[in-house]
């Protein structure tokens, strides 16, 4: 069991992290471990349909979710709305637990929760960056992003390293520490950490929010006129979402994720299969991994397909992904 303080201020934690990283496996891991806590959870998907909210297990009454844009930018009078309400209830949430879009910057999403607004109500515990071991160096382009993520964060979880080899992940490491001076790692495969060191931990400090960032980054504090233009960061990704209700074919399928562009950095969700139409079937592309896997029944729900890419500008359409379906329904 987990003890927190007898402080009013509701605890909240950010997960952070590029596209495909791990951050709702570690929610999951997080629901699913024996804190004992009321948590809330806000998922926050920057596609028109919030698939991670689909997928997180356990406690389907009690998880908001935020879709359609990034709670950093576009929709963060929806974020401020949502922790409002979940403040409000009769039955306040113990913790809060926040799993940021994989293009948003933690510290505007810090700078929600540490404004005035919130004061006594709610006390920013810790900004988790997950970072993908196999996908960490792939898409150079986003490597501001990457690096923004980890810069504001005060722990990195470096995941997945049971895709990759030993110097990798000491590459990895060497690139970490030639990029900042300090910061906390531990290496994980599924996001399997100890819940000990991930909730109620006070570890997030103002200060964190001032880091130095590699190659002059801009945060939040830092002054610099073009900050005012970090904001288009958003610009910098494109996202389309596909829905059928024709079963498809999944080795087809397969095929055609395999010629996307490589600028398409994420595909997720669910597929109503030729092969398996009794079962949902949920779709994992990051960079060009693909896992296609089988899911529970659909009982009520109605069978249909429902995906949402995510990519650099242009490199997702609904011709793009409409041509994939063409070719496998
Ligand atoms: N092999 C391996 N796969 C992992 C690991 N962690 C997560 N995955 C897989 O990676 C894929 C993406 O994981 P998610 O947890 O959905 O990533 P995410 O950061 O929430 O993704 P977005 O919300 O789209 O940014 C899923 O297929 C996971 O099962 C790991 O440590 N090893």
């Amino acid at each position: 069991m987990i003890e927190f303080g007898s402080a009013s201020a509701v605890p909240v934690t950010i997960l952070t992290g590029f596209l495909g990283a791990g951050k709702t496996t570690l929610l999951n891991r997080i629901l699913t471990g024996n804190h004992g806590l009321r948590v809330a959870v806000l998922v926050n998907d920057f596609g028109s349909i919030n698939v991670d909210a689909d997928l997180v297990v356990g406690i389907e009454d009690d998880v908001m979710s935020l879709a359609n844009g990034c709670v950093c930018c576009s929709i963060r009078d929806d974020l401020i709305e949502t922790v409002e309400a979940v403040l409000a209830r009769p039955e306040r949430p113990e913790y809060i637990l926040l799993e940021a879009s994989g293009v948003s910057d933690p510290s505007s999403i810090a700078m929600t929760f540490t404004d005035q607004r919130f004061r006594d109500k709610i006390r920013l515990d810790s900004i988790m960056c997950l970072v993908d071991a196999e996908q960490v160096f792939a898409a150079p382009e986003q490597m501001e992003l990457k690096l923004r993520q980890i810069a504001f964060s005060d722990m990195v979880i470096l995941n997945k390293v049971d895709l990759v080899e030993q110097k990798t992940v000491q590459k990895v490491h060497d690139w970490l520490k030639s990029r900042f001076r300090r910061y906390r790692l531990v290496e994980a495969v599924n996001a399997d950490v100890p819940l000990e060191i991930l909730l109620s931990v006070g570890r997030f400090a103002a200060e964190q929010l001032d880091a130095e960032v590699p190659d002059h980054v801009h945060g939040p504090r830092c002054g610099c006129p073009e900050h005012a233009h970090h904001h288009d960061h958003a610009a910098k990704f494109s996202t389309t979402m596909l829905r059928s209700d024709l079963p498809v074919n999944l080795s087809g399928l397969r095929d055609a994720i395999k010629g996307l562009p490589g600028e398409v950095y994420r595909v997720k969700g669910f597929v109503y299969s030729e092969e398996d139409p009794e079962h949902r079937i949920v779709v994992q592309v990051v960079g060009k991994r693909i896992d296609i896997a089988r899911d529970g029944k659909w009982g009520t729900r109605k069978p249909e397909t429902r995906l949402v890419a995510i990519g650099a500008p242009g490199a997702v359409s609904e011709d793009t992904l409409g041509r994939v379906f063409l070719e496998v329904a």
